[in-house]
């Protein structure tokens, strides 16, 4: 697979062509002559394990390793190290470092095949459990958590860049009426359904669409200005209502609606990043009051 490589950084072109006759039959092998040019090729497209060298002109492995761990975007990468150098203290150095595993040399061909086959695994696990833990089981959306993370991050980004950030608050309408007329699985299945449409909604690459709760989702806009964010809003509260499910006992009309609340914060106006939840929530709190199926603004 093309997103699935491993990088081996080796000055010694031989060295990487006795791990590519190792590898290469099971595993998508890339190579780099030096640490900086690893550094240019990982940033261009991440490896899913790093083969490290230590000995290199310019700099080692042990502070390409430490480079790499300190970057929130490489520091998952399993490193293994692949050197001559065989002494416990160097050793200790490279797994201090942040290396999973360190192989001395000449080394034996099926244990390397076995050692990265393993860490391999261990990664994808890894990886597996953290869009799990980040995943919220019925609708696929961001969880809270993820959800937290992820304002923290457009937060500091935002006033970095000088940018505007927008959130949504989406409430589906006479939800306990839904559930009781049409039964808790019909009540899932409208969740999904509504998670699906927000996400749909939304701009693919800088919107964020999360489960905040029960029957609500919020939305974080990156460099969405309220006028950019009131557009979105009406488009997910709009195409929420096109979706025509059922909703007899609705007191809004014969079909699923949801209230949003909207809230957005300028640099210049900084005081309202961390209250921009808070806010979103005020104004969904007065469009459920004004009738709901309404987007709000205050
Ligand atoms: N089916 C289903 N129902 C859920 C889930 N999470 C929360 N709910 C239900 O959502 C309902 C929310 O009801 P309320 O908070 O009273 O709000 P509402 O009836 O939507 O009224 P308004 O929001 O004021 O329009 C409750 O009956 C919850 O049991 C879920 O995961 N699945």
């Amino acid at each position: 697979m093309a997103d699935r490589y491993i990088l081996v950084v080796d000055d010694q072109m031989n060295n990487i062509e006795t791990l590519g006759e190792v590898l290469g039959d099971e595993h998508d092998i890339h190579f780099a002559l030096s640490a900086q040019q690893a550094l240019v090729q990982i940033s261009q497209q991440m490896p899913e394990l790093i083969l490290l060298d230590i000995m290199m002109p310019d700099m080692d492995g042990f502070q390409l390793c430490e480079i790499l761990k300190a970057k929130v975007e490489t520091r998952d990468i399993p490193i293994i190290f692949i050197t001559s150098l065989s002494t416990p203290a160097q050793e200790t150095r490279g797994l201090e470092a942040g290396a999973v595993d360190y192989i001395v040399k000449p080394f034996n061909a099926s244990i390397v095949r076995a050692r990265v086959h393993n860490h391999l695994e261990l990664k994808r696990t890894k990886d597996l459990l953290r869009v799990l833990s980040q995943t919220d089981a019925l609708t696929g959306l961001a969880n809270r958590r993820r959800l937290f993370e992820h304002l923290d991050a457009v937060q500091d980004k935002a006033l970095r860049l000088d940018q505007p950030l927008s959130v949504l608050l989406i409430d589906v309408d006479s939800f306990k009426p839904y559930n009781d007329l049409y039964g808790h699985i019909a009540g899932d299945v409208c969740l999904q359904r509504v998670a699906g449409m927000i996400q749909s909604s939304l701009r693919s690459v800088t919107d964020m669409g999360a489960r905040y709760g029960g029957e609500e989702f919020c939305c974080v806009l990156e460099n969405a200005d309220q006028e950019l964010a009131l557009q979105i809003a009406e488009r997910i509260r709009a195409n929420i209502e096109a979706l025509h499910i059922p909703h007899l006992h609705s007191m809004v009309l014969p079909i699923v609606t949801v209230s949003v609340g909207v809230a957005s914060s300028t640099s210049s106006n900084r005081s309202l990043h961390a209250n921009l939840l808070m806010a979103a929530d005020k104004a969904l709190y007065v469009a459920k009051d004004k009738g709901r199926n309404k987007v709000i603004v205050l």
